[in-house]
């Protein structure tokens, strides 16, 4: 099958687009192989510091370079029940490395915060910015020179798209994703959400509430809804940078360690000095970062990739915008559901077919780019192909099976949706993403009244005096990164839910986040220009009619154009000190919007090498 021809004509817009910004950017890289860092070229005591703590067999190996030694970026902490698995993982990496003739070191451990612990909490404010100091902490752990080859462990929302920031600017190395799996499915997100909003509601207590919430949360393991961590996974396989079928393989089995240590063995086998290197800059390009597009829209993943890829692929010098995800999502069909958009979990849909069955058929569709470099060898065919355990305990991969259960994963030519997941909304209140997955088609078109917020809980104080019963559109605003780092607002779902379920008409409009979880409210959410800026989402009053419409891709305020003209921004003013809010005053400061990642760090760094001019590496007198 032909590549579709809209995936071909927004790639060729997107390869345009980034011309300069490759170009740079490979030559970067270049230079990197060539004349960066790296073992052979460390001094004496360089090296002897650097094996000082190894293990007295690896000390030579490493001293020697004789074989490659991969650094390990550990996003390791045992609060977050996704990384907490990660603890033993160094040391059996470097058990899978001496079996191949390598040697491994820990080269950095970065933070690794939880959006499910601080949602609705000031912490959530540096949630987003969390993400530059990984991309950095990556980068100080690889600029020690040691390393022909990255394993990167990190799973959750900005984790893998920092460590993947930090890895591409070190993308001469061969670099590797790998997880550590979901946790046993505990109680169905649909209930935990049911029992949420009996809370709300004040229909059962504390303890009730605090049950359910510990039956969801109940062990090790990525959390079970498709949210932000396991649309990462996703993404991951589709730019080619995990072992097929790595995502959702459970956690702690014997399956998840056979893939781990063929994925470490793979990772020798493509380092740097071997016969058959593969650096990270040849598998990130434009093709790829479109096949994770598609992947996305096809699964009804995260609204919070339209931030990550982006900003991902600014790191890797490749220009993506909202306009093109749109396009794609025009024509990629929807067809997996998990939830938020269905009431399967991860878990379920691994157990029907998963992503191999997934990206089968999109690939056999023409919907994915199939001249794209990949960690396993075969390019994106293999990862069609579904990972098993013979009856020697060896790991086997055989083509991936058609869906087992139409209600999760669907044949192409029969869709949930014959478009993507994820909209794009503009209007005269700026841009804004829309997940439509996870919508009923009763409530794709919202016309309401606005009610206007500056935080999340005058919204819920509001609902409590039952301020909200009526139609209503919701705007918080002063959300954004430039405000308070743009926060997610998912604690706004359950009394919003409540809200629906009393039979109101009800929409969010803001220039927050919500969750990869949250999906049952209609919402344009990353609104831009934010209202910090002066974005017209600033200028909205209560009692404006708002139209939010994922059918007509409409965000409209339903207005007078010259009384909308003549209006005077709100001005806003977020808080911004307290739970070290003030540390990332910089990171506020600078912030592009989101559509452009919302990484100060990459905005800053694209400033400063587009003077460099024709050498990658020193600033030319001009
Ligand atoms: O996937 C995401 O985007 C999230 O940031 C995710 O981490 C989430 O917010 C919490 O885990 C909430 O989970 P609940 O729906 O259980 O509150």
């Amino acid at each position: 099958m032909s590549l579709n021809s809209v995936v071909e004509s927004v790639t060729a817009r997107i390869i345009e687009r980034s011309k300069l910004s490759r170009r740079r950017y490979l030559a970067l890289m270049e230079c990197n192989k060539a004349q960066g860092v790296s073992r052979p070229h460390l001094t004496c005591s360089n090296l002897a510091h650097a094996v000082a703590a190894a293990r007295p067999s690896d000390k030579d190996g490493l001293m020697k370079a004789q074989g490659p030694n991969i650094g390990i970026i550990t996003a390791y902490n045992d609060m977050v029940s996704a990384h907490q698995p990660y603890r033993h993982y160094p040391e059996q990496i470097k058990i899978f490395a001496r079996e191949v003739g390598a040697t491994a070191q820990v080269a950095a451990g970065v933070p690794a915060m939880c959006d499910g612990v601080t949602q609705g909490q000031a912490g959530m404010d540096l949630s987003v910015f969390s993400r530059d100091a990984i991309a950095q902490s990556t980068a100080i752990g690889l600029s020690h020179g040691m390393f022909e080859a990255v394993a990167l462990l990190g799973i959750c929302d900005k984790i893998v798209p920092g460590l993947l920031m930090g890895a591409l600017r070190f993308g001469h190395l061969p670099t590797m994703l790998i997880p550590a799996g979901p946790m046993s499915s505990g109680l169905p997100n649909k209930e935990k959400v049911h029992v949420r909003e009996l809370y709300v509601e004040g229909k059962v207590g504390r303890e009730k509430l605090m049950e359910a919430e510990c039956a969801s949360y109940h062990g090790a393991g990525t959390c079970t809804f498709y949210g932000t961590a396991n649309t990462n996974q996703m993404m991951a396989e589709f730019l080619g940078l995990m072992m097929p079928d790595a995502s959702f393989i459970r956690v702690n089995t014997p399956l998840r360690q056979a893939v781990t240590q063929a994925g470490v063995h793979r990772l020798v086998e493509v380092g740097l000095k071997s016969e058959t290197p593969l650096p990270l800059y040849e598998i990130v390009d434009e093709k790829a970062i479109v096949n994770a597009a598609v992947g996305l829209m096809a699964t009804g993943g995260s609204t919070n990739h339209t931030i990550h890829l982006p900003a991902v692929a600014r790191a890797a010098g490749i220009i993506i915008d909202w306009e093109d995800l749109s396009r794609l999502s025009d024509v990629v069909p929807m067809i997996a559901k998990i939830y938020p958009s269905g009431p399967a979990d991860v878990n379920k849909f691994n157990a029907v077919g998963g992503l191999p069955t997934v990206i089968r058929e999109l690939n056999e569709a023409g919907f994915l780019h199939r001249d794209v470099k990949t960690l396993a060898k075969g390019g994106i065919d293999s990862y069609g192909k579904r990972a098993s355990l013979n009856d020697k305990n060896e790991l086997v991969y055989t083509l991936s099976q058609s869906s087992q259960d139409d209600e999760v994963i669907r044949d192409i030519a029969d869709p949930f949706h014959k478009s993507g997941g994820i909209k794009l909304v503009k209007g005269n209140l700026g841009r804004g993403v829309y997940k439509a997955s996870a919508i009923s088609d009763d409530n794709l078109t919202i016309e309401a009244p606005a009610r206007v917020f500056d935080t999340q809980e005058a919204v819920k104080e509001a609902q409590h005096n039952g301020e909200l019963d009526k139609d209503v559109v919701v705007v918080v605003r002063g959300q954004g990164p430039r405000a308070n780092g743009m926060p997610e607002l998912h604690a706004l779902i359950p009394p919003l839910g409540v809200q629906m379920a009393k039979g109101y008409k009800v929409a969010l409009v803001t220039d927050g986040r919500l969750s990869g979880a949250s999906g049952k409210v209609p919402a344009a959410v990353h609104v831009g220009p934010e209202a910090k800026v002066g974005g017209p989402i600033a200028k909205v009053r209560d009692g404006d009619m708002i139209r939010l419409c994922a059918l007509t891709g409409q965000l409209e305020v339903l207005i007078d154009e010259k009384i909308w003209n003549e209006r005077e921004a709100a001005h806003i003013s977020a808080e911004v000190a307290g739970t070290g809010r003030e540390l990332f005053a910089i990171s506020r400061h600078l912030a592009p919007p989101a559509e452009e990642g919302a990484s100060a760090v990459l905005y800053m760094m694209d400033r400063e090498l587009e003077t460099l001019g024709n050498n990658p590496m020193k600033e030319t007198e001009q």
